[in-house]
């Protein structure tokens, strides 16, 4: 056998180490976001934490020649590599944590070796391989886990693999008639929807973290993304997977609908390869919308505006997309957005300020409102707002399908947000938005590179209890950093709406304090952790358990519930070697 470095097949995950997206598409700040980080939060490009890749160092692999030898006859050699340059990106995700971590702990545990299998059959030979010989496995598909889900525990195991499921990534079989199409557990986002397009196919799913994360990972997580109004969760696209675990393989998902007892795919989505590793899914599809239709309204306060979009949802008015930032978010997403990231923001477009990524949501640079005239012709193009007014709580709508049918729920939606104290800003802010909507995380490393602690958490409720879910969930979070010695900015929206309840998205921006802004964060979440189960609120609506969440499922779900998941977790993986350190208790 020769160099196990050699990794022919093994491509290596795009995204820069430390930080979200390539290097190319990393961006610093404008000159005005420094002044207001030094003024409100005490902290500069010098104070914060920076990466030094000179500095970091990787675990050595614990696998022995015997080890090696009997991967590669199962993967072949070019789909096996212990070389530090394919470990360490596998060996974090990206949460804040994980990006601190590369600027704080350059001493980086690493898994063992990365194997990409090409089939179901060498995923279960990997999977015996691994209960024969003690060795445990973490399936890798984006890296984009913001709750520590890829880390490389052994879980008492004598070493840990990373299985990338890169090979998976073909449309495998597409039927029309039902609206449905199989398609490998390791293609992204964009790849997946090219592989549609040319059947005049959609699946419209579209997680901030779309350009990078796979549709094995959205299922293992079941993922929301911010088209879920109209076309649902991950979870409900999702029509059958196929998932390898050690003891043999699972198809789940037969028909439509079944009353064959529990739905095993309800048992495995949100899996987090704890029961093996999902290698397809057969997804619900529909056709490449022919209009796009936008409008953003202005609300005077956030409990006004999720009265109205508790009214959309449930009237089944129907938007794509329905979002309401509160008073915070609003007008950070102002001021960041006349400001655009490394550059100043005169001269600048709408669209460009939004695809500069300027803030959580990005609306248009000029002053919400500004660009409301531009429209597109129907019942929301002409905005009522004066213009520039950056108070109340910005609601971004958006509506796909035919013509007829995007027109109709348009103005249904509108005449309902509009009877609920909404104010139309056009379809400027909307547009600006879905422009620029996946550029925003970048927006994160440059806070942290100039000493910005920055995160978000994420929860939902019952309407009747999202009042006092949000404020215990900002009052934790205010408190605790207030603790550590920095001003916080908590900003939080709804994303998500079901009819009766919707989801709450915090964004939180501080000072880093203390030698270890992680610790400092840590605390914080734990804080809201806490304040979440206190008041009724889900640990996670749409980021998963991994590690980072673990130790609040028992709160969730109860004894029983955890136990009837070992007991699930036992029948498959009996001898725990799959993801042992994320999800169950
Ligand atoms: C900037 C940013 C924005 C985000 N926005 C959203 C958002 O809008 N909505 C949302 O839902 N999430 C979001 N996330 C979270 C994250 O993108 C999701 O959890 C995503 O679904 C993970 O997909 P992935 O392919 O990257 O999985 P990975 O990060 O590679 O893995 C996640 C977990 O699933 C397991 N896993 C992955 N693939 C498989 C497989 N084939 N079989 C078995 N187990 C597997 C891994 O072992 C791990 O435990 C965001 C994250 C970031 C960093």
């Amino acid at each position: 056998m020769s160099d196990m470095t050699s990794s022919d097949n093994l491509p290596l995950p795009p995204m820069a180490l430390s930080r979200w997206g390539t290097e190319a598409e990393a961006r610093d700040l404008g000159e005005g976001i420094r002044g207001l980080l030094r003024d409100v939060l005490g902290v500069t490009a010098e104070s914060g934490l920076h990466f030094d890749p000179a500095a970091v160092v990787a675990s050595p692999s614990r696998l022995t020649h015997a080890d090696l030898t009997a991967l590669a006859d199962i993967v072949g050699e070019g789909n096996l590599s212990t070389a530090d340059t394919q470990r360490l990106p596998r060996a974090r995700g990206k949460s804040t944590p994980d990006l601190l971590s590369w600027r704080l702990r350059p001493e980086v545990d690493c898994p063992d070796a990365v194997v990409a299998p090409r089939d179901d059959d060498e995923v279960a030979a990997l999977l015996a391989w691994c209960g024969r010989e003690g060795v445990a496995m973490v399936p890798f598909g984006g890296g984009t886990s913001v709750v520590g889900g890829l880390t490389p525990d052994a879980g008492g195991h004598r070493a840990v693999i990373s299985v990338d499921l890169a090979h998976f990534d073909s449309l495998e079989s597409i039927d029309p008639d039902s609206g449905e199409a199989v398609l490998g557990a390791g293609l992204s986002g964009p790849r997946a929807e090219e592989l549609l397009a040319e059947h005049g196919f959609s699946l419209g799913h579209f997680p901030q973290s779309f350009p990078y994360a796979t549709l094995g990972g959205y299922a293992m997580t079941r993922s929301s993304g911010q088209a879920s109004a109209g076309y649902g969760r991950f979870d409900e696209m999702v029509r059958g997977l196929t998932v390898v675990t050690p003891v043999g393989v699972i198809e789940a998902g037969r028909a439509p609908a079944s009353a064959a007892g529990p739905d095993l795919r309800q048992w495995l989505m949100g899996s987090e390869g704890a029961f093996g590793v999902c290698t397809r899914v057969r997804l619900r599809i529909h056709p490449v919308p022919q209009t796009v239709r936008h409008e953003a309204f202005r609300f005077p306060d956030f409990a006004t505006g999720a009265a109205a979009l508790r009214a959309v949802e449930q009237q089944g008015a129907g938007p794509t997309v329905i979002r309401l930032s509160d008073e915070a978010e609003t007008a950070v997403n102002l001021a960041t957005a006349t400001e655009a990231i490394g550059e100043r923001a005169e001269g600048v477009s709408s669209e460009g300020a939004g695809a500069e990524g300027a803030g959580a949501v990005g609306v248009g640079a000029g002053g919400v409102g500004a660009e409301g005239a531009g429209g597109d012709g129907g019942s929301g193009g002409g905005g009522d707002s004066a213009g520039g007014d950056a108070g109340g709580c910005l609601c971004l709508t958006l509506f796909e399908g035919t013509p007829e049918h995007a027109g109709s729920r348009h103005a249904e939606t509108r005449a309902v947000l509009l009877a609920h104290g909404g104010v139309s800003l056009g379809s400027g802010p909307a547009e600006a938005w879905e422009h620029g909507r996946f550029g925003a995380p970048v927006l994160r490393d440059a806070l942290l590179d100039n000493g910005a602690l920055v995160e978000t958490l994420e929860t939902a409720t019952d309407w009747s209890n999202l009042p006092a879910l949000r404020d215990a969930v900002a009052g934790a979070l205010t408190t605790s950093l207030e603790v550590s010695g920095t001003p916080a900015l908590v900003m939080c929206h709804i994303s998500h709406v079901y009819p009766t309840g919707a989801s709450l998205y915090f964004t939180v921006v501080a000072g880093q304090r203390g030698e270890d802004p992680v610790a400092q964060w840590t605390q914080a979440k734990r804080a809201a952790s806490e304040a979440i189960m206190a008041t009724g609120g889900t640990i996670t609506h749409h980021h998963a358990v991994g590690v980072d969440h673990r130790p609040y499922l028992e709160a969730e779900i109860g004894e029983v519930g955890v136990r009837m998941l070992r007991a699930v977790k036992h029948a498959v993986d009996p001898k725990g070697v799959c993801n042992p350190g994320t999800l169950i208790p």
